[in-house]
C-alpha cells in the first residue's frame, strides 16, 4: 500500500514538516568564548556562563546573528528589525541551566521558501516550492552518554558531555508543505547544500552539526483539514528521513483504517529494525512557560548592515541549477551534480572560463575526477590538478589530439601531481595517430597476420571487427584515432 492508496473516503495524503537544526560554524559558542571544537574530551569547552552558573551573563556572538542572518536570506525570509531572546523551560540533564535560550515569539526571520528539486527514482525530477515558516537562533544543549552504550560499556551509570552545549544553532521551520519521504529528504538536503554554500555550516550530519526532527500526519484528500501530527526526532541521514517517513506514513495509514487512533507523541526513528517506535508523549509548547531572557538585550539589524551582509551571499545552488542548464545546455542531472557542492562548481566553471567545452568538462568531473576526489577525500579547492589544466586536456581530446583512452591513462598521474597533458602527451609520443596512410599500413599488417579471422569476418562474422579494433590499439598504444581506424578496417576487411 502507498500514500495514494485509496479508500472508501479518498486517497490518503501524507502531510510533512521538517524542524531543522544546524549548527553554525562559529568557533566559539553563542553567549561566550568556550570552544565549539568537536571531538575533544568531554567537559574540557565548559565555562561559568555555559554551565549557568549563579552571577555569568550571556553575551550574543555577533558571527552567530551575521550567520543566521545570512542563512535566512538565503532561505528568502524577511529579517526581522527587532527579535529577541526567549527562555524554554525544561528539565533535563544534558541542559545546565534548566532552560534553554531560544527564541519564541519574536524570531530573526520569517516566511520564507526554498526551490527543491526532487528526483525521485522512476520518475521525472520536478520542482517544488517549500515554505519556511522561521529561522531562530538557539543553544545547543550536552550530550548524555548512556550505561550500557559503546562509549560506557560495562557501566551502570550514564555521564554527560556539556562541550556541545551553548554552541550556536539555527533552527529552521518548514511549512508543512512536504508530502512523500523523498521530498522530505530533498528538501533537507537542499537545505544543508545552501548552509554550506554560505560557508556558515559544515552540515556533518555524523558529527550533529545538521539535525532534522520530522513531523507527520495523514489525512484523506488534500482538502481535508490536518490529522494529528507525530514527530521523529534528530533524524541524522537523508536515506534515514525519507524510511521514516515512508515507514510512519504507512503506520498511520494502517492505524486509522483499524479504526485506531493516531496520537500525538514523539518517535524515534530506529534504524536497526528499520521502524518508528514511540519515546513520550509530545509537550504542548505551554509547557515549555516562554519568557523573554532578561539577561539579553533586544536585538536589532540595521538595514545598512543587515544589506551589506546581504551583498556578501553566494549565487546560491538553486539559482546554478538553472544557470548551467540555460547557459552550458547541461542537463537536469548534470547541473544537479556538478552544483552539490560550491568548490566542485567553481571548479567546473573555471575549467570553461579556460575556455573548454562545457559538456566535456562535466563529463571529466563527474567521472574519474570525482571518483579521485571522493576516494582520497581532496577539496576541489586544493586538488593538484587544476581547472584549467583539465580545460588543456579536454580541448587536446576535443581537437583530436588524443584520443579520450590515453587520456583516462594519463589522468592519475595529473590529478596526483597536477601537470600539463601536453606536455606529457609530447614528451611520451602519446598524440594521436590520425593519418589516414599510417593506420591502413597497420591495418594491411594485421589483416595478414590473422588469415583465419579475416576470413571467417568475410563468411559472416562481422563480430570480429572487434577484435582487429582490439588487436589495432594495442598494437599502438590506444593511440589510433578510433574514428578513422574503425572506417579503414572495415573497408580492408570487406576487402576494399
Ligand atoms: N498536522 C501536521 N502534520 C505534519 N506536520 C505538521 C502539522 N502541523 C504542523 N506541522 C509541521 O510541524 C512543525 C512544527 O514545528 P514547531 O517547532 O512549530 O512546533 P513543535 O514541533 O510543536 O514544537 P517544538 O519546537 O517543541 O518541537 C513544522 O515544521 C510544521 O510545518
Ligand atoms: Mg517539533
Ligand atoms: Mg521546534
Amino acid at each position: 500500500m502507498t500514500a495514494a492508496t485509496s479508500s472508501a473516503n479518498g486517497a490518503w495524503e501524507a502531510v510533512i514538516g521538517l524542524e531543522t537544526h544546524v549548527q553554525l560554524g562559529t568557533n566559539s559558542k553563542i553567549f561566550t568564548c568556550a570552544s565549539t571544537t568537536f571531538g575533544d574530551d568531554p567537559n574540557t569547552h565548559i565555562d561559568p556562563v555555559v554551565c549557568g552558573l549563579p552571577g555569568t551573563l550571556p553575551v550574543l556572538n555577533q558571527m552567530v546573528l551575521e550567520y543566521a542572518v545570512k542563512a535566512a536570506m538565503a532561505l528568502n525570509l524577511n529579517i526581522a528589525e527587532h527579535s529577541k531572546f526567549d527562555r524554554k523551560q525544561y528539565f533535563y540533564p544534558d541542559l545546565p541551566k534548566n532552560y534553554q535560550i531560544s527564541q519564541f515569539d519574536e524570531p530573526i526571520a520569517e516566511e520564507g521558501w526554498i526551490e527543491v528539486e526532487v528526483a525521485e527514482k522512476g520518475k521525472d525530477t520536478y520542482l517544488k516550492r517549500i515554505g519556511i515558516e522561521r529561522l531562530h537562533m538557539e543553544e545547543d544543549a550536552g550530550k548524555l552518554v548512556h550505561a550500557g552504550s559503546d562509549r560506557l560499556a560495562g557501566s551502570t551509570h550514564s555521564l554527560v558531555d556539556y562541550n556541545r552545549a551553548g554552541v550556536a544553532l539555527a533552527e529552521i521551520v518548514s511549512k508543512p508543505d512536504l508530502r512523500t519521504g523523498r521530498e522530505a529528504a530533498e528538501y533537507a538536503s537542499e537545505i544543508r547544500r545552501i548552509m554550506r554554500y554560505l560557508g556558515v555550516s559544515d552540515g556533518n550530519m555524523q558529527e550533529g552539526s545538521l539535525r532534522c526532527d520530522v513531523n507527520i500526519s495523514v489525512r484523506q484528500g488534500a482538502d481535508a483539514p490536518f490529522g494529528t501530527k507525530v514527530e521523529i526526532k534528530n533524524m541524522n541521514s537523508f536515506s534515514a528521513i525519507q524510511k521514516a517517513c515512508e515507514y510512519e506514513i504507512q503506520r498511520q495509514i494502517k492505524a486509522y483504517e483499524a479504526g485506531e487512533a493516531v496520537v500525538q507523541e514523539t518517535r524515534l526513528w530506529d534504524e536497526g529494525k528499520q521502524l518508528t517506535k514511540s519515546m513520550r508523549s509530545k509537550e504542548g509548547s505551554s509547557d515549555y512557560r516562554y519568557f523573554p531572557d532578561p539577561d539579553l538585550g533586544p536585538i536589532e539589524v540595521i538595514a545598512s548592515v543587515r544589506e551589506g551582509w546581504r551583498t556578501e551571499l553566494p549565487e546560491l545552488p538553486s539559482a546554478k541549477r538553472h544557470r548551467y542548464a540555460e547557459e552550458f545546455g547541461l542537463s537536469v542531472y548534470d547541473a544537479r551534480v556538478l552544483t552539490d557542492e560550491y568548490a566542485m562548481a567553481e571548479y567546473f566553471e573555471a575549467a570553461v572560463a579556460a575556455g573548454a567545452e562545457a559538456k566535456g568538462v562535466a563529463n571529466w568531473i563527474q567521472g574519474d575526477i570525482a571518483a579521485y576526489v571522493n576516494a582520497n577525500r581532496l577539496s576541489y579547492s586544493t586538488l593538484p590538478f587544476r581547472p584549467e589544466q583539465l580545460a588543456e586536456m579536454v580541448q587536446l581530446i576535443d581537437g583530436g589530439k588524443i584520443s579520450g583512452k590515453i587520456a583516462k591513462e594519463i589522468l592519475p598521474e595529473l590529478l596526483e601531481k597536477g601537470g600539463s597533458a601536453k606536455a606529457i602527451v609530447d614528451q611520451r609520443g602519446l598524440g594521436m595517430i590520425s593519418d589516414p596512410a599510417a593506420i591502413t599500413t597497420i591495418v594491411e599488417e594485421l589483416l595478414a597476420a590473422h588469415p583465419q579471422e579475416v576470413e571467417a569476418f568475410r563468411g559472416g562474422k562481422t563480430k570480429l571487427q572487434g577484435f582487429f579494433v582490439g588487436q589495432l590499439m594495442k598494437k599502438t598504444g590506444g593511440k589510433a584515432d578510433p574514428k578513422l581506424a574503425n572506417q579503414i578496417l572495415s573497408q580492408k576487411l570487406k576487402g576494399g
